[in-house]
């Protein structure tokens, strides 16, 4: 085990009074594992995770109680800077919405150097060659014009393995992925997580993912974490949950799903052809990628317009 969460109490104080968003949240992710937190929404798995980046808003929440223990060292009681290099170095995070990680006005290449930084002291030249090596690492096509574009000009599914690129930029011990693929077309979805699954083997970054998909769990998991009303009411490996699911309320999750053989032939099968055929349907999308070199004052104004749109 590398990371033990013990006894985790995350409270928010809001104006209607404090809300006890996770009470004794208990669970270990052993190395170089793929550990799905699974819940209802609502559940407190974003917070637990939120909690172990050391990324809860200041001012409303508090970590109450509990260790959260990465190699025996309790990231609660580090600084703001060791925990900062801990976040750098030794664990990343990856959200739903890539954009909301990315700096619009940026490059991607200026944004992987600027990631790779944190961990590494690298001269301009390798810095570049190892962004470019990310980049091929997460098979985005065209990586030396990927590295030139701006994130308005990759589709969603390759903005994902930007982020993971970035993620992994400093070979961390663990991933957290907070719903990576939701906000995905069903084809990209499962190429994502493939992509996901080949580089856990390749690097042993151990991955926390949260999910609400039972499926992404049969493909994906080797340990399942289940919250409810912000405690964890069950774990074990996937083969556990699934086949002997011990609480009521993992009963009545596994009961509401599609049936699924986990780890059947079929299912890797159906997986795989939907890769091939998504292989092809992102690069047909990215053509307009080559229309579309802007300045930097003309993306950010698009940018601005764009936001807009998006909130009226
Ligand atoms: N900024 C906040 N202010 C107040 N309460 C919050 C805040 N963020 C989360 N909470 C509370 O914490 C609880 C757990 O939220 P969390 O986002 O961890 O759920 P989740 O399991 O990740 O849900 P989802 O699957 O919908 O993302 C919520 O029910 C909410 O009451």
């Amino acid at each position: 085990m590398f990371i033990e969460i013990k006894n985790l109490h995350t409270y928010f104080h809001t104006d209607q009074g404090l809300v006890k968003s996770i009470q004794g949240v208990n669970f270990s992710i052993p190395a170089h594992s793929t550990t799905c937190l699974v819940g209802e929404s609502g559940s407190g798995k974003s917070v637990t995770a939120l909690s172990m980046m050391g990324l809860l808003p200041k001012k409303q929440a508090e970590v109450v109680q509990g260790e959260i223990l990465f190699d025996g060292q309790d990231l609660l009681k580090m600084s703001p800077s060791q925990l900062r290099q801990m976040r750098g170095r030794e664990m990343a995070m990856i959200f739903q919405e890539p954009m909301t990680s990315l700096n619009p006005g940026l490059t991607i290449g200026y944004q992987i150097q600027e990631a790779l930084k944190i961990g590494q002291d690298l001269g301009k030249k390798e810095s570049r060659q190892r962004a470019l090596d990310l980049v091929k690492m997460v098979d985005l096509p065209r990586p030396e014009k990927i590295l030139k574009a701006y994130p308005h000009q990759l589709s969603g599914g390759q903005r994902q393995r930007v982020m993971i690129a970035m993620g992994l930029a400093n070979k961390p011990k663990l991933l957290i992925a907070d719903e990576p693929t939701t906000a995905l077309d069903v084809t990209i979805q499962a190429q994502v997580l493939c992509l996901l699954d080949q580089l856990k083997k390749k690097t042993g970054t151990a991955i926390l993912l949260i999910t609400h998909d039972l499926g992404v769990v049969a493909e994906m998991a080797d340990y399942v974490v289940v919250m409810f009303h912000g405690r964890v009411v069950e774990r074990g490996t996937v083969f556990e949950i699934f086949d002997q699911p011990a609480h009521p309320y993992t009963r009545a999750l596994l009961a509401a799903r599609p049936s699924i053989n986990i780890h059947a032939d079929g299912i890797e099968s159906h997986v795989e052809s939907i890769r091939v055929q998504a292989s092809q349907e992102e690069i047909d999308q990215e053509e307009p990628f080559e229309e579309i070199w802007l300045s930097e004052s003309h993306m950010v104004s698009i940018f601005a317009n764009h936001q807009e749109v998006d909130h009226d």
